[in-house]
């Protein structure tokens, strides 16, 4: 097992990575739980395969569990199905003290943690991420919501786990679909800000499509190191943590535009980190042989190259709910070449709408 931590200024926590964690969530859990009860979060998809196994290993640990299985899917991140998380922690009267437990993809964790920071004030929750987008990214660094209609992520808190346990054996039920939609967020740490570890993915695509335990292990711990490092120096994202949404401005949109679920999340990052690259080749920060290689990696595992024709008028109205809109005005995380980014307050109208009629839009 491999030992990350995250460290705030008020708080510190361990992300755990391994192989075959779940059966010691018990174990790992119980010294950070403040009492010996907990509501597992879940879905109807992850609960047949793992809740009872969670279940067994806490048992054993002393913790006392409820669970509460939600509907599947990004389009259930909202108000009713957050209800049901309050309607289960109501019905077992959990205290303050009571512990959240996400078991489940990004979904459950965003909804879990809104919960647990919405619940008399503030409860402990611990995330058990399910898919690699969770392993990599979601569960770590405390951001939490759920959608509105109009754009997603519009309602939420920052609220950081107590733990993190990050077991790769449970991606071995993932769907392709699912594997290659989490590849797109961990591409983002290199394009960000390693350009040794995008040379690194790009020499191991074939080996994380085929879920080599050697290189998912790899390719979580890299992610999640740069993702506490950016949300150690930066929690509520006034600064660098900014760079951590490469891809997103577009992403979203794609998102909300088609409707919550016709895209999963990594699709429409990936899409949108293309588009934020030709946004950088159009303001000279990404040559043309950079380009082309960012979207032959994504296309190497089955990501799409090509972001849907929204129409500029709706890419630009879906844009403006971006968290990032600062006095009315969009700001775009830009690559500069590979391994570094920035972000753009002043972006060009003319140099935009060449993106949005671009290269990148399908056809
Ligand atoms: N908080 C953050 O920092 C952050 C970061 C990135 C993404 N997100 C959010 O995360 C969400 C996307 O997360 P996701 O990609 O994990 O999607 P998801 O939670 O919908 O999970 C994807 C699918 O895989 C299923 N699943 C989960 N684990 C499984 C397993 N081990 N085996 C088989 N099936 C499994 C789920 O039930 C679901 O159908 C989006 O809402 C996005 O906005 C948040
Ligand atoms: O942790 C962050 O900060 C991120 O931006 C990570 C993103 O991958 C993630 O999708 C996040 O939820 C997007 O945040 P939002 O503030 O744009 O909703
Ligand atoms: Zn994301």
């Amino acid at each position: 097992m491999i030992t990350l931590d995250l460290t705030l200024p008020d708080c510190r926590y361990p992300i755990h990575i391994g192989r075959g964690l779940l059966d010691r969530a018990g174990e790992l859990m119980a010294p950070v739980l403040p009492q010996p009860r907990a509501l597992i979060v879940t879905n109807d998809v992850v609960a047949p395969l793992y809740l009872a196994r969670l279940e067994a290993s806490l048992a054993a640990a002393g913790i006392q569990t409820r669970a509460v299985v939600l509907p599947d899917g990004e389009s259930h991140k909202d108000w009713q199905t957050l209800n049901l998380i309050f309607d289960a922690l109501i019905d077992m009267r959990a205290e303050r003290k009571t512990t959240l437990v996400a078991l489940g993809g990004g979904v459950v964790g965003d909804m879990t943690g809104f919960a647990a920071a919405c619940w008399q004030r503030g409860a402990p929750f611990v995330q058990v991420p399910t898919t690699l987008l969770a392993q990599v990214d979601s569960s770590v660094g405390g951001k939490t919501a759920i959608n509105h209609p109009a754009g997603k992520n519009m309602i939420g808190a920052f609220w950081q786990p107590r733990l993190v346990l990050a077991d790769i054996a449970l991606l071995d039920s993932l769907p392709p679909r699912e594997l290659s939609a989490g590849l797109a967020e961990v591409f983002k740490y290199g394009l960000i800000g390693d350009a040794g570890f995008f040379d690194w993915c790009e020499a191991q695509a074939a080996a994380l499509m085929a879920r080599d335990a050697d290189a998912l292990i790899h390719a979580v711990r890299r992610s999640c190191e740069m993702k506490a490092d950016i949300v150690g120096q930066d929690e509520k994202e006034q600064g660098v943590r900014a760079l951590l949404n490469l891809g997103h401005t577009f992403g979203h949109a794609i998102e909300a535009g088609l409707g919550f679920g016709v895209w999963l999340h990594g699709e429409a990052v990936a899409a949108g980190m293309l588009l934020a690259a030709d946004l950088a080749a159009q303001l000279g920060r990404q040559s043309a042989g950079e380009l082309d290689r960012i979207e032959a990696l994504l296309a190497a595992v089955q990501l799409p190259v090509r972001a849907p024709d929204l129409g500029l008028d709706a890419w630009l109205s879906l844009m403006g709910h971006d968290k990032k809109v600062d006095g009315g005005h969009l700001r775009f995380v830009v690559p500069d070449g590979i391994g570094r980014a920035s972000v753009e307050s002043d972006v060009d109208a003319d140099a935009l709408a060449r993106v949005l009629g671009g290269r990148f839009i399908a056809r």
